[in-house]
């Protein structure tokens, strides 16, 4: 149930930040100001992004959470073109972004901080990170994605989005909770993507301005400490093989082929 919404000054990617509790049954809804939708608008871009403090706060080089979150807000604040809109002289030919980040406290994939440092401490001695989690007596992945849904339902989100993700299990948690997931964008890592720029940028692929003017190294602006740069190192790249091997997240792993 919404327990307050506070208005910010002018900021680049919120109108709005919306706290939510799970405290059914919800009374009202509240919608975010988003653009009209028109003809040639796609549906707005989502984000579902589970606490990380060690990618976002202290700039963890062993996952990319903070990049992650950065280039989510990045893409969902991008201007959209939409051609319907420029028939008239002078008229605007982009919209703003339209979309949300649904911030999850589901640190650690569920087991929590703690947990999430022992299981680094395994994984230091060369287990992976699904492994790690095990041995703690953990499940791999502990999230739910009940309360992302509600908050969906509560912005009048739940019919029609396009959702930035690798992680088939969220897709499918979510489409189990009534969402209608019309497109899934990936998220390519930005390392990966510098050292193999044929991989297709995330939000690049329907209706969404990617720009591709970053500085030195991908450089881009954001709000989490890796904001400006991107994750990168062997640690990263054990990591995402993981959660494409082990998990079965939607990236392709450019360097196992033979080309590179
Ligand atoms: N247990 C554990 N959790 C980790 C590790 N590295 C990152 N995390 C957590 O993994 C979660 C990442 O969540 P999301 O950003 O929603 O991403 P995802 O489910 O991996 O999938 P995407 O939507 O494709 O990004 C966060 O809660 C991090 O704290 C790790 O090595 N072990």
């Amino acid at each position: 149930m919404p327990s307050g919404m506070k208005t910010r000054p002018k900021w680049t990617a919120s109108l709005g930040a919306h706290t939510s509790g799970a405290c059914p049954p919800r009374t009202k809804t509240y919608r975010l100001p988003l653009a009209p939708t028109s003809d040639g608008v796609p549906s707005p871009l989502i984000r579902i992004h589970s606490e990380c403090f060690t990618g976002e706060t202290v700039g963890s080089m062993r996952c990319d959470c903070g990049e992650q979150l950065d280039e989510a807000i990045r893409l969902i604040s991008q201007p959209i073109p939409v051609t319907s809109l420029s028939t008239l002289p002078g008229a605007p030919s982009t919209i703003p972004g339209r979309g949300a980040v649904i911030y999850l406290r589901q640190e650690g994939r569920g087991i929590g901080l703690l947990s999430k440092i022992r299981a680094y401490n395994l994984q230091d001695l060369g287990h992976d990170t699904v492994t790690a989690n095990l041995m703690l007596g953990h499940g791999a992945d502990e999230r739910g994605y009940e309360i992302a849904a509600a908050i969906l339902r509560d912005l009048a989100l739940d019919d029609g989005v396009r959702l930035l993700t690798n992680n088939p299990d969220k897709v499918e948690a979510l489409q189990k909770e009534g969402m209608t997931i019309v497109e899934r964008v990936q998220m390519v890592p930005r390392s990966w993507q510098a050292r193999n720029p044929n991989l297709q940028l995330a939000g690049s692929a329907r209706g969404q301005c990617c720009d591709r003017g970053q500085g030195r190294r991908g450089e881009r602006g954001g709000a989490t400490l890796i904001g400006g740069n991107s994750v990168h190192g062997e640690d990263l790249d054990k990591y995402l093989r993981t959660k494409v091997l082990r998990m079965g997240h939607m990236l392709p792993l450019w360097m196992e082929s033979p080309e590179q």
